[in-house]
């Protein structure tokens, strides 16, 4: 008899705790890191996790801890699920812990600030395992629809396509239904482009503009994920798929989604400091957005939207004088 997959989540968030019941649904053991004693116990004594699906009973075959030795131990897959800006620091220090053939999966849409390097590149480097060794998951997956089990499609990627074949193996059920890639570059560039594209999107939400605005960052925000990715080499095609185009219409059209209602608060007129204390969990865009314009300077790609929201978030621009310099840009073809 085969032994049941084991699994680490690192992060206890709203999305590490989807993917661990998504992880325990495929039959997998999961064992979730958490920083927060008392949550820790919450989640072992009461099944659920009360700080972010109070109403959902997690599956018995997850169990959580505050220790990172204990969920490393022995975990085939070693999932990590904290903000996009800690996983330096916090790596470091479980990277000792890991089991010797585990396979390294991140969660994270973002890209650190300072290097402008994907997630999948700082965990290479700081747990010095190989790229065959690392691999993520992305796609339309917002958590509280997973944590509902309403169906979505995902994709996991790595370099080594039967790492990945095999991480599909362990998060398939019948409501999650994931895609190999072995495109880890545009599937990272796709989750961490959309989030700055539902910043921009949720502005002009909370300007009061329409659809035909909305359809309009999309498309564009699509063509410049679509311009980067090319320049550092990922597969076009990858953006008018689950990473890019799938993920940015979810972001883009829920309310769920934390990028685009900071971009909606924004856009309402809340200013930068206000709209950070009503925003309770990570809105990744936020940050990354200055990495994702470093990205596109270093490569020397042109990402006039993502460049407007920085513009908005970091300097302050007044969000009409920011749509009026956008839309007063010189006429161009579209494709070029
Ligand atoms: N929530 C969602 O729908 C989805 C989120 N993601 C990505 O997953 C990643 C994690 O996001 P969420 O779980 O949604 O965020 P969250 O804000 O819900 O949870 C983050 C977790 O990390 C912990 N944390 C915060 N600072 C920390 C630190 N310095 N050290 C260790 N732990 C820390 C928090 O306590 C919390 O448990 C992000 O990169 C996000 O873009 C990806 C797909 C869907
Ligand atoms: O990545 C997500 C859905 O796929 C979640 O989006 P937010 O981080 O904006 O909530």
């Amino acid at each position: 008899m085969t032994r049941p997959v084991k699994a680490a989540v690192f992060g206890t968030g709203s999305w590490g705790t989807a993917f661990a019941m998504v992880l325990a649904d495929a039959g997998c053991e999961v064992v979730l890191w958490g920083r927060r004693q008392e949550l820790v116990d919450a989640i072992n004594s009461g099944r659920t996790n009360p700080d972010y699906f109070p109403d959902v009973e997690l599956p018995a075959n997850i169990r959580a801890t505050t220790d990172p030795a204990e969920a490393a131990a022995g975990a085939d897959f070693t999932v990590l699920a904290v903000p996009s800006q800690t996983l330096r620091g916090n790596l470091a220090a479980w990277a000792p812990l890991l089991a010797p053939e585990t396979v390294l999966v991140s969660l994270m849409k973002g890209v650190e600030l300072g290097t402008a390097k994907r997630m999948s590149e700082v965990i290479e480097e700081v747990a010095k395992v190989p790229a065959e060794r690392i691999a993520i998951v992305t796609g339309p997956n917002l958590a509280a629809e997973i944590a509902a089990r309403q169906p979505a499609a995902s994709v996991v990627a790595c370099v080594d396509e039967a790492a990945a074949q095999r991480l599909q193996a362990a998060c398939h059920t019948p409501y999650f239904r994931p895609y190999t890639s072995t495109d880890v570059i545009g599937c990272e560039l796709g989750g961490a482009v959309k989030n700055v594209i539902g910043l921009a999107v949720g502005i002009a939400d909370g300007m009061g503009l329409g659809d035909n605005t909305k359809g309009s960052l999309i498309t564009r925000g699509l063509a410049e994920a679509t311009r980067l990715g090319l320049a550092m080499g990922a597969d076009p095609l990858t953006f008018s798929g689950l990473a890019g185009l799938g993920d940015l219409v979810a972001t883009c059209s829920s309310p769920l989604s934390r990028n685009h209602t900071f971009g909606t608060n924004l856009g309402r007129g809340m200013t930068l400091e206000e709209t950070i204390a009503v925003t309770k969990q990570t809105a990744e865009g936020v940050k990354s957005c200055q990495s994702v314009a470093d990205l596109a300077r270093r490569h020397g790609v042109d990402m006039p939207i993502t460049d407007t929201v920085v513009d908005i978030v970091h300097h302050g621009k007044p969000t009409l004088v920011a749509l009026k310099e956008l839309m007063g840009r010189s006429a161009k073809p579209e494709r070029r």
